[in-house]
């Protein structure tokens, strides 16, 4: 079975979260299961793709908003990340080095699309899922079913994955001239009050559509920015499918980026030595317990109310515990972040930046792992945190209530709590001290914590049986 995934990011490639981590797994799995896994990834100027050498394997003109324009597809030569890595390149549009938030990234996204589309068409390879990752190439499905340029393409399947349901990436009418001819009665589909909206079309128009845990389904249909109606509608095409980590890059016992690896059967030698290269680094006493944040500091995240509910911590449980936060976002979130250093200058610590090794070295080392969100589609910080053996602090929400039980409950290795709120956090902080406390409780915790199997190899199963349904329906 062959599969193309299309994203916008892909972890070593190109990160800025979540979405990265898991297009730069999923496939590598895939094909370990025997399929034929693939990933197109627009052409970014960055650190991965000058290092490493490619091939053109296609070259082509297109029309593009009424204008020919030019477009390669380089394959990776050696393979190197477990599966096919193709980019689309396209000279003055698809070349540039940052993932996001040029003034044309919808002319970018659309292009890059096209290109795809055009690539697969002319070259007479039809794959049998194009598997599609959030709004950057949601307009796919709906090209593929209602343009006749693409009618070779009429067996292919496509499967649309929703890691994020806030953003849906719309844009007015007057860009409409940039898709290709497409059948007019159909456009209806592209429209969502008013608009063209990729996220809201690829799921009336994908042959199934997946979010990234069973409980965040539900969510769409009271939250999603605008498409709680369109979700409740479509709800019976949705599957739920909790993501997986790489077991291979986050490895307590192999990863070179922390300070000492460490296993099961060494887990408390190993998280001190790693909580004293961090407290070291940062100027932090190690004997109190260490609650950490790492995440993009944006208010779905609830990074809006770290600054504050830090603050009243420290002064509710003065001595007890100390704080770090990793993260980049919002400037206001920054600067309070920021400005939180200069009033609480012994028990709290903030990297404002983007640090793929300090974020494993926080995972390893800390003893806590605070996560907030209003929003969690699924979460990968809580399941990278279990596999280091630290507890995750979170909200019950989306993924996060599908992954974590509080340790109060049976089987339990968390803390869960309701609210998003200062208050709940205050009152979880207080929950986390008293667990530190009690060293064995900890030491069982972890020992359960590292012991949960939450690979992909399990949710990429469950991807395989959707693929195999969609084509069986042929
Ligand atoms: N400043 C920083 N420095 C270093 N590393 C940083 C960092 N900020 C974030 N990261 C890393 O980025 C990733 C964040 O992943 P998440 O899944 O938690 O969130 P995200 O919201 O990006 O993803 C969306 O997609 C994913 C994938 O489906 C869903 O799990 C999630 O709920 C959804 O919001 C982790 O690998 C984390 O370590």
């Amino acid at each position: 079975m062959r599969i193309y995934h299309l994203s916008a990011e892909c972890y070593p490639v190109a990160k800025i979260g979540g979405l990265g981590d898991v297009v730069g797994a999923l496939p590598k799995y895939q094909n370990k299961a025997g399929l034929s896994a693939a990933v197109v990834l627009p052409h970014y100027d960055r650190k991965f793709v000058r290092e490493h050498q490619f091939d053109v394997v296609f070259r082509a003109t297109n029309l593009f908003g009424g204008k020919r324009t030019e477009f390669e597809v380089w394959k990776e030569k050696a393979d190197t990340l477990g599966f096919e890595l193709y980019l689309i390149h396209i000279p003055g549009l698809l070349d540039r080095e940052n993932i996001y938030s040029y003034p044309d990234e919808t002319e970018q996204f659309i292009a890059y699309q096209l290109a795809f589309l055009d690539w697969i068409n002319w070259s007479q390879q039809a794959p049998d899922i194009i598997h599609c990752h959030d709004h950057h190439s949601g307009l796919i499905p709906f090209m593929l079913a209602h343009s006749a340029l693409y009618k070779r393409l009429a067996n292919t399947r496509t499967v649309f994955t929703i890691h994020n349901g806030q953003y849906h990436g719309a844009f007015g009418w007057s860009k409409f001239a940039y898709l290709p001819e497409v059948d007019m009665t159909s456009t209806g589909l592209l429209d969502w009050s008013n608009g063209i909206n990729p996220l809201a079309s690829a799921v009336r128009c994908c042959s199934a559509y997946t979010t990234v845990s069973p409980s965040y389904m539900d969510e769409l249909t009271w939250q999603s920015n605008g498409l709680e109606h369109l979700f409740q509608m479509e709800r019976h095409r949705g599957v739920g499918i909790v993501n997986g980590i790489d077991t291979q890059v986050w490895n307590p016992e192999t990863d070179p980026m922390i300070a000492a690896n460490y296993s099961l059967k060494n887990i408390a030698e190993g998280k001190q030595k790693n909580k004293e290269a961090l407290c070291k680094r940062f100027d932090l006493d190690t004997e109190k317990p260490l609650i950490s944040f790492i995440g993009r500091l944006v208010d779905d995240k609830g990074a809006d109310l770290l600054a504050e509910a830090i603050d009243r911590a420290i002064e509710q449980y003065p001595w007890e515990a100390n704080f770090l936060v990793l993260g980049t976002g919002d400037p206001d979130t920054e600067q309070a972040l920021d400005v939180l250093k200069l009033r609480q200058t012994q028990q709290y610590r903030v990297y404002i930046g983007y640090d793929e090794q300090l974020s494993h070295q926080i995972y390893a080392g800390s003893d806590f792992l605070l996560m907030p969100s209003r929003v969690e589609p699924c979460g990968l910080n809580q399941l990278y945190s279990l596999r280091y053996g630290t507890v995750p602090m979170v909200r019950s929400t989306g993924g996060l209530k599908d992954t974590v039980i509080d340790y109060g409950d049976e089987g339990g290795y968390g803390i869960r709590f309701d609210q998003a709120s200062v208050r709940d956090i205050v009152y979880s902080v207080g929950r986390a001290i008293s667990l530190y406390r009690d060293a064995a409780h900890m030491a069982q915790l972890r020992n359960r914590m590292m012991s949960l199997d939450f690979s992909w190899d399990r949710s990429a199963r469950e991807y395989i049986h959707l693929y195999e349904r969609l084509i069986t329906n042929i």
